[in-house]
């Protein structure tokens, strides 16, 4: 039989078998001996034990993998931002989507809290960089249907940093969801986390989405990188220019004659994520070459 993962916990697979009721599984001993590792989102065929428990066979192969949040088989990022408290640092923003780009996953912005700032300026950044970009309100609902709309018959992950409303977003897409949600704490801003793994949830209209943890500037230094020369590519409204610079091989940091450097300067490409390039390539370029992706 096949199903989805939905949730990893304590050496059990929770399988999904469309009927609400999931199969809890263990991994046959081959997944330790070939270092297989499911993961939630996982294709996977199991066998139904007589006692009802089940066994995890293999894995189908995967169309994509993820490894903070550690899921696989996305068709969309739906990165939660915010314009108030705790405000989303752009960067944070840029360095999920850089990784998700050329991966077969679409990327949504998402910006909530939208009751209590239009958060603009980031709003403009992310529509003029070409993606789909939403405002909404778990508080309100604003938006909401629209949200809904987008993420129908798809499996998506929400990600984004502790305390933007994550969990609040997907109670208010299926009320009667009852996520526990978290008072963002203290004067730093930080939300409390309390979103601990990563499940994925079958909502009513045939989305599935994951919640996965909040995570600060702390667990981005630790996601994976991309290579220092396919990060161009990673950011799609610099793909206009990227063959126009003066020099082959330019890296769009400080060349003269870069065509990506004039676009920022002429305002077609915003400063801030030419700035989260600048920053994503100077990390890349400390890692050993096979710590890359
Ligand atoms: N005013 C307002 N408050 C919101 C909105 N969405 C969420 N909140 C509040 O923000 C706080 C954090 O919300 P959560 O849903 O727990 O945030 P989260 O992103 O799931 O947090 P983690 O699990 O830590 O990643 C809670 O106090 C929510 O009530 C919103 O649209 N407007
Ligand atoms: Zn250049």
């Amino acid at each position: 039989m096949q199903g989805i993962i939905l949730k990893a916990l304590s050496g059990f697979y929770y399988v999904d078998r469309g009927d609400g009721v999931p199969v809890a599984c263990r991994a046959r001993g081959k997944f330790r001996h070939q270092k297989l590792n499911p993961l939630v989102g996982d294709r996977v065929d199991y066998t139904l034990l007589a006692d009802g428990a089940g066994v995890l066979d293999g894995i189908l192969p995967r169309k994509n993998e993820f490894q903070r949040p550690a899921v696989a088989n996305i068709d969309q990022l739906v990165v939660i931002a915010s314009g108030a408290v705790p405000v989303t640092d752009p960067f944070l923003i840029d360095r999920v989507v850089s990784l998700a780009e050329g991966r077969d996953c679409q990327c949504v912005v998402c910006i909530n809290k939208y009751d209590l700032d239009t958060a603009q300026a980031l709003y403009e950044t992310y529509q003029k960089a070409g993606f789909p970009t939403l405002r909404v309100s778990a508080e309100t609902g604003v938006g909401i249907a629209e949200l809904a709309g987008r993420i129908a018959g798809k499996v998506s992950a929400f990600t984004g940093n502790s305390g933007v409303g994550k969990s609040s977003i997907l109670n208010a897409l299926e009320p009667g969801f009852h996520l526990q949600t978290g008072q963002v704490s203290d004067k730093l801003g930080r939300g409390r986390h309390t979103t601990r793994h990563v499940e994925l949830f079958r909502l009513k209209n045939g989305a599935i989405v994951a919640d996965t943890p909040g995570f600060s500037s702390f667990d981005t230094d630790r996601m994976e990188l991309r290579r220092p020369e396919e990060l161009q590519y990673t950011f799609r409204e610099f793909a206009p220019y990227l063959n126009r610079c003066r020099f082959t091989g330019c890296a769009h940091i400080k060349e003269k004659g870069c065509a990506v450097l004039q676009a920022v300067a002429d305002g077609a490409i915003a400063p801030s994520r030419h700035a989260s390039y600048v920053r994503l390539y100077e990390q890349a370029k400390e890692v050993p070459e096979w710590e890359l992706k």
